[in-house]
Formats: structure tokens, C-alpha cells, sequence
């Protein structure tokens, strides 16, 4: 099998007037394909970890491999260059630009990349079709609601066909029908394009999505589980680890299945 993602051996310590081990021996491997879940009490390290990986921040010791590269050996601009090619991010708070259009910020990505235009409109329009969003494309991000934006937010992160879309919350600012509708389409992306993915969520819902999920605790791995077929067990058994991992009760959003 092939493994898109690889953390090897992670330590992280943020250095200050006292230093904390935030991430302590961390490894795992994500296959092309999967769609992996993060979950985890607040303060656990899983920021930390999406930092890592997405490499907007740099491993005490320890690798992150994504398709067999260390993305953390790059030169800056390189770095920026692997960041904008291989990866796609998607925030909690959609990160869109308010005074483009819901097109122009879908088409961002390859615009920076000086992409043929003809083939760039090409692209919006098929991506647009399939996410649902192709009636609405001249609109901008005020004009639109939670749910809308953050379906154009996962265009532009696949546009350029990432080798790995990360996900910080992406269900984090949606009311629960806006979260299944988000839900539903980065699960179609998975399944239609073999996009793989990995999402760091509180919300136990939107985890149930996802083929496995990795839990951590202190800065450690705790536990993970795979989704079988029933979604409904799996939601079952995610809401059955957070309560043996303890953690705040507001850290965790509440039963919606
Ligand atoms: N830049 C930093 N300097 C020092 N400590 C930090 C820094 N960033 C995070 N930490 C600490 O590392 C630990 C893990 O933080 P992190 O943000 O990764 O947790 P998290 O699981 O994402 O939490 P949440 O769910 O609340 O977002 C916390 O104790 C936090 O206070």
C-alpha cells in the first residue's frame, strides 16, 4: 500500500521561559485514500500535529514523510511551493476572501500557479457541478451561507489536486445540517477521487465520516479505531472513547445521529 503520510518518532517542545512537551513520540501512517480522524481533549496537541504535518511549524525531532519526502528539509521557498502543490487546507472559519467572488477565490489556487485560464474555468466549472455550488459562483462570501462557504473553501483546497487535504475543525462554525451537507461532500471527494485526507475535529459527527480514527491524550497516542460499515456503531464507539478520555464535557459537541 501506499503511505501519503508518515509521522515517524514526533517530539514537540515549545521552548519559553518554562519548556512543554506538547507531542511525545507520536507515529503513524495515513495510505492513500484514507480519510483519517484526529480527535483529542483541548490543550491534547492536535494543532500542534496539523502544524507538523502541514508544515507551518517544525518537529523538535522526529519525521513527517508526505509521499516519501520531508517537506521540513526544504528550503524556504520550496517549502512554500511543496505547501501550495501538495497539500489543501480547509479552517473552521473557511478562510475565503470576502472581496472575490465564490469563483475567484475557488480559482485562487491555480491562478497563483499562471495555469492556462481556459483550463482553470474548465476546472471551476467541473468542481463547482459536483460540490453544488455552480449556481452561485458569481456571489460573494456575504451573500452565501456557512454551509456554501465551506463547500467553496474544499473546491479551492481540491482544485489542485493535493496529494493530502487537512482539515482544522472543518465542521467547527456550522449548525448540524450545514456539518452533514460539509460532511457528505469531503466524503464524496474521498471516495470519487481517492483524495486522501486527514481532519482534526471535537464534533464526534463529523469523525463518524472517517475510515479510522486516531485519538490523543497529553500529547500521545491514546487509541484508534476504524469505522466498520455502520456508521452508526462507529459514531457510537468515537462517543465511547471520549468519555473514557475524559476532558472537559463542553469539549465535545453533542449526540446528533
Ligand atoms: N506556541 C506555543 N508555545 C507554548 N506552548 C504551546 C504553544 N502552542 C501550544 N502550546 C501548548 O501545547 C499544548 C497543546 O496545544 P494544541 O493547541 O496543540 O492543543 P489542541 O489539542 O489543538 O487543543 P484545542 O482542541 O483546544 O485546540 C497546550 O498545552 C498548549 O498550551
Amino acid at each position: 500500500m501506499e503511505e501519503v503520510l508518515q509521522v515517524k518518532e514526533i517530539n514537540k517542545i515549545y521552548q519559553g521561559k518554562v519548556a512543554f512537551q506538547a507531542l511525545t513520540n507520536v507515529s503513524f501512517s495515513v495510505e492513500k485514500g484514507e480519510f483519517i480522524g484526529i480527535m483529542g481533549p483541548s490543550g491534547s496537541g492536535k494543532t500542534t500535529l496539523l502544524n507538523l504535518i502541514s508544515t507551518i511549524d517544525k518537529p523538535t525531532s522526529g519525521k513527517v514523510l508526505i509521499n516519501g519526502q520531508d517537506p521540513h528539509q526544504l528550503k524556504k521557498e520550496r517549502l512554500a511551493e511543496f505547501r501550495r502543490k501538495e497539500l489543501g487546507f480547509v479552517f473552521q472559519d473557511f478562510n475565503l476572501l470576502d472581496t472575490l467572488t465564490l469563483e475567484e477565490n475557488i480559482m485562487l489556487p491555480l491562478t497563483l500557479e499562471n495555469v492556462d485560464p481556459e483550463l482553470i474555468e474548465e476546472k471551476v466549472k467541473t468542481i463547482s457541478k459536483k460540490l453544488g455550488i455552480d449556481a452561485i459562483l458569481t456571489k460573494r462570501t456575504y451573500e452565501v451561507s456557512g454551509g456554501q462557504k465551506q463547500r467553496t473553501a474544499i473546491a479551492r483546497a481540491i482544485i489542485h489536486q493535493p496529494k493530502l487535504l487537512l482539515a482544522d475543525e472543518p465542521t467547527g462554525n456550522l449548525d448540524s445540517k450545514a456539518s452533514k451537507d460539509v460532511m457528505q461532500t469531503l466524503q464524496m471527494i474521498n471516495e470519487n477521487d481517492q483524495t486522501t485526507m486527514l481532519m482534526v475535529t471535537h464534533d464526534p459527527y463529523a469523525a463518524s465520516y472517517c475510515h479510522r480514527v486516531i485519538f490523543i491524550k497529553d500529547g500521545k497516542l491514546y487509541n484508534e479505531i476504524y469505522r466498520g460499515t455502520d456508521q452508526k456503531a462507529f459514531f457510537q464507539q468515537i462517543m465511547d472513547v471520549l468519555s473514557m478520555l475524559g476532558g472537559d464535557r463542553d469539549d465535545f459537541s453533542t449526540v446528533r445521529l
